[in-house]
Parts: structure tokens; sequence; C-alpha cells
């Protein structure tokens, strides 16, 4: 076996410079050297150099393509190139998703010897129980994160298509999150709500006196989103007059207020939300073209909770948390059990409406299965779906089923150290049972 060679020390030196966390690894995972940033990511005293990288970073046993995860490592190995995937990472202050950007090196004999690794905490999203920004840990939400990662640094004008109450302001407020106007306004506007006449001057601004009760000059949302992110919601619903109007915005990149022959150069980066398919709209003449095409250049799909059902707990128990913040309300299992039966055509607005009205009717400190709506607790539907396994406490000694322990893996927030307590098995034990899982 030809042993790693060892890197300049020059490059060492050099990632202790930047602010950003960074790794230096050889090919086989171990960390080579850390810098200040990263250092100070995992807490202080953590003892990083010669340990793998799944492990500091997920907890893994194994590298992540063999826990489910996609492995920047492995596919640069395979690419010659740059990789980038977002990962949920265990840090300082509990786990969170991070972007991260793996650059291969190469050696004097032009094979690749090294990896720099850098790490950029994704904000707006989480995977623990918060309270505020988007929730999920299921593959179908993080494979939307991945697209929102990839798109948040550019410029470009995202569409986001989902189902009622799936979260797509707070997708497009996480994109605004994490770009680089994020310290410049984020202005979202319901354009189901704009008339014809409104559309223009909302939009756009006015002038004195450009029409009866124009009694003074009016900035439009376009001029007060500058610098930042114009968010137009239920784009869908724009009548084509108004259609032409946007169209123009987006092809100039200037507009004109209202009663103002003056042009204005417009500085945004235009997000729009609908939960109507927009093609099928265009082939019914009802939505032009030229603009779908203007809107569609970065298209992302939110996934409807039913297509997510694994984050049906997290969602409860932080949605909870969410609507009666000063009571730290609990949640019965059959009433979980209840929660994770039903299919929510409302999303998540659905969910959160429900356990609302459950805070309002549960007086003490859990809600139980009594406090939601009677048809979420028919029982032809609650025994048909498999309730996520709750930890095995001293009264259910009995060891989990792979599939149980798969499903709990999913919804666990804590950690595996925690969640091996939890099961009365050694940390040990409980990584061979994940590594027979993958
Ligand atoms: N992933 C999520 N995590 C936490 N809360 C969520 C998530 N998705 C949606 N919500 C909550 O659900 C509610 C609806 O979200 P939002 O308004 O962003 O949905 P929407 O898709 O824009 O709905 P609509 O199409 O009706 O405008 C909000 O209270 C929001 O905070």
């Amino acid at each position: 076996m030809t042993a790693t060679p060892q890197p300049l020390p020059e490059l060492v030196s050099f990632l202790e410079t930047l602010p950003e966390p960074h790794i230096l690894c050889d090919r086989s995972y171990r960390i080579l050297a850390a810098n200040a940033a990263y250092r100070a990511n995992c807490g202080p005293g953590a003892d990083l150099i010669g340990r793998k990288c799944f492990e500091v970073s997920h907890r893994y046993p194994v590298p992540c393509d063999q826990a489910g995860e996609s492995c920047p490592l492995a596919r640069s190995l395979v690419s010659g190139q740059r990789e980038r995937v977002v990962h949920l990472h265990h840090t300082s202050t509990g786990e969170s998703y991070e972007n991260i950007e793996l650059s291969p090196i190469r050696g004097s004999d032009g094979e690749i010897a090294w990896f720099i690794e850098k790490l950029e905490p994704l904000p707006g999203a989480r995977g623990l129980a918060g309270t505020q920004g988007l929730l999920g840990r299921a593959p179908a939400f993080r494979h939307m994160l991945e697209l929102v990662a990839r798109v948040a640094p550019s410029d470009a004008t995202v569409l986001l298509q989902g189902e009622s109450g799936t979260g797509k302001e707070l997708v497009a407020q996480a994109i605004h999150d994490a770009s680089r106007r994020s310290a410049r306004p984020f202005v979202a506007v319901d354009c189901s709500g704009l008339t014809e006449t409104l559309f223009e001057s909302e939009l756009f601004g006015h002038e004195r006196g450009a029409f009866t009760g124009a009694s003074a000059r009016k900035i439009g949302l376009v001029e007060a989103a500058s610098g930042g992110t114009l968010f137009l919601d239920e784009l869908g619903d724009i009548p084509l007059p108004m259609q032409v109007k946007l169209l123009r915005l987006l092809e100039t990149g200037t507009y004109r207020r209202v009663g103002s022959t003056e042009l204005i150069r417009a500085d945004i980066r235009l997000i729009s939300a609908t939960h109507q398919p927009l093609k099928a709209l265009v082939a019914q003449g009802r939505f032009r073209q030229d603009l779908f095409y203007r809107v569609n250049a970065f298209p992302i799909c939110l996934p409807a909770l039913r297509e997510r059902p694994d984050d049906i707990p997290l969602l409860a128990e932080a949605l909870l948390g969410r609507v009666a913040p000063e009571r730290k309300l609990k949640l019965a299992d059959e009433a979980l059990a209840c929660l994770q039966a039903y299919d929510y055509p409302g999303n998540v607005r659905e969910l959160r409406n429900i356990l609302e009205r459950a805070s309002l009717m549960c007086d003490g400190d859990t809600v139980q299965r009594r406090h939601l709506p009677e048809e979420l607790c028919e029982p032809g539907r609650v025994q048909a779906a498999t309730p996520t396994p709750r930890l095995a406490g001293p009264d259910t000694p009995r060891e989990l089923s792979d599939a149980e322990l798969a499903s709990l893996l999913r919804s666990y927030r804590g950690s595996r150290k925690a969640l091996a307590a939890e099961l009365g098995l050694s940390e040990r034990t409980l990584y061979r049972r994940i590594k027979v899982l993958s």
C-alpha cells in the first residue's frame, strides 16, 4: 500500500486564514487539518485530527453514501471535480443544515491526494424543532433543499410550484436568507389580492396626481425591494394585461412609476410561486408563454406533506411549540398516530391549524386524541397507518425491528449517542445496526 503523501504545510496554514470552516482530508476520509473556524464549529476541545470526516460531522460509522446520503468525496473521486451537497451536520449548537463544497487536490503524480472541504450553514432551514424557519428531514424535503442551496447564491429567477400550504413563502425567504441579498429587503406580494388597476401602482409606484386619490408620490414594491428579493405569490392569478407589464419589467430591467416618464432601473431578484400548474395555464391561453419562460428559469417543486410523512412527528412537535410558545405542550402517542394517518390536503398549514385548535381544546400539558378533529381519528384510518415507533422505555424492553429502527432514525432528533442511551444499547451496537440497515 502506498503511503498518503503529506500535504504542503503552506496549504494547511492557508486554510487557517480562511474565515469559513474548512478541513483537509485524504482519500480515505481522514482529517489531516482543520482550521480555527471548523474547530469552533465542533465545540471546544474536539479531537479532530486523524478521525474520519463522516464520524465527526454525522456520527456515522460509515461514509455518508453507505448511510443513505450522497458523499461528496466519493463523487469527487469519480468526477475528478469539485462537488457540492447539503448535509445535516452535528455542530456545537446541535444539528444544522450545511452547504458542503469539496475540492480535490492532486499530488505531484497528478492523482487526487487530498480534499478541501468548506462548510457554510444554510440559514432558514432546520432538521430539528425550532421556533422559526423551514423544518424537515425527509428525503423529498432534502432534495428540495439541495435546489434551494444551489440557486440561492446566484441571482437566478426562481419559480416555486407546490400545493397550497407546502411552505412556498418560507422557501422563498430561505433562498433570500442564503443569498448575497440577505441584508436587503425581502418583499412579498400576494398577486391574487391585486386588482388590475392596483397592480401597476402597487408594483411600480406612482407620482402625485397620477390618478384620482394619488395625493402624494408613492414608491412601489419593486423599488421597496431594491437590492433585495421580490416574491410574487400566486403568480398564476395575474390577469393577462398585467402579465405584459411584468414581462416588460423582466425583459428590460426597468420600469416607470405611474404618471412619470422617468425610466428607473430595477435591482431585484425575482422569486415567484404558484399552486397552479403554469404550463397548463399556458396551454389554456391564461398565462403568457414568454412570461412563463422568463419566470421559470429555475423551477423548484415543493413536496406535499403526504410525500414526506416521516416529517410529521418533527413538524407536529415544532408547530405545537410555535402555536402555543408559552405552554410547552406534549403530544400523546395516540394523538401522534392520528396525525400520521391523515393525508393533509392543506399540507403543513393544515397541520398547523389542527395543532392550534388542539392547543385551545387542551387544558392540560398533553394533547390527546380527543383534542383533534373527529375525522382525523376515525378507527379505520388510524389502524391502517403504522405509527413511528417511540423509544423503548423501561416498560417496553423488547428489541426494535430493523424497520422500526430505520423509521426511528428518520424521526429521532437527538444525537446517536443519546439515541443509543435511550434504547439501552451501546453506541457501538447502534452503529453496527445502522450499518446493517444501509
Ligand atoms: N417545512 C415547513 N416547516 C415549518 N413550517 C412550515 C413548513 N411549510 C409550511 N409551513 C407553515 O405552514 C404555513 C403555510 O406556509 P406558506 O404560507 O409558506 O405556504 P404556501 O405554500 O406559500 O401556501 P399558499 O400557496 O396557500 O400561499 C405557514 O404557517 C408556514 O410557517
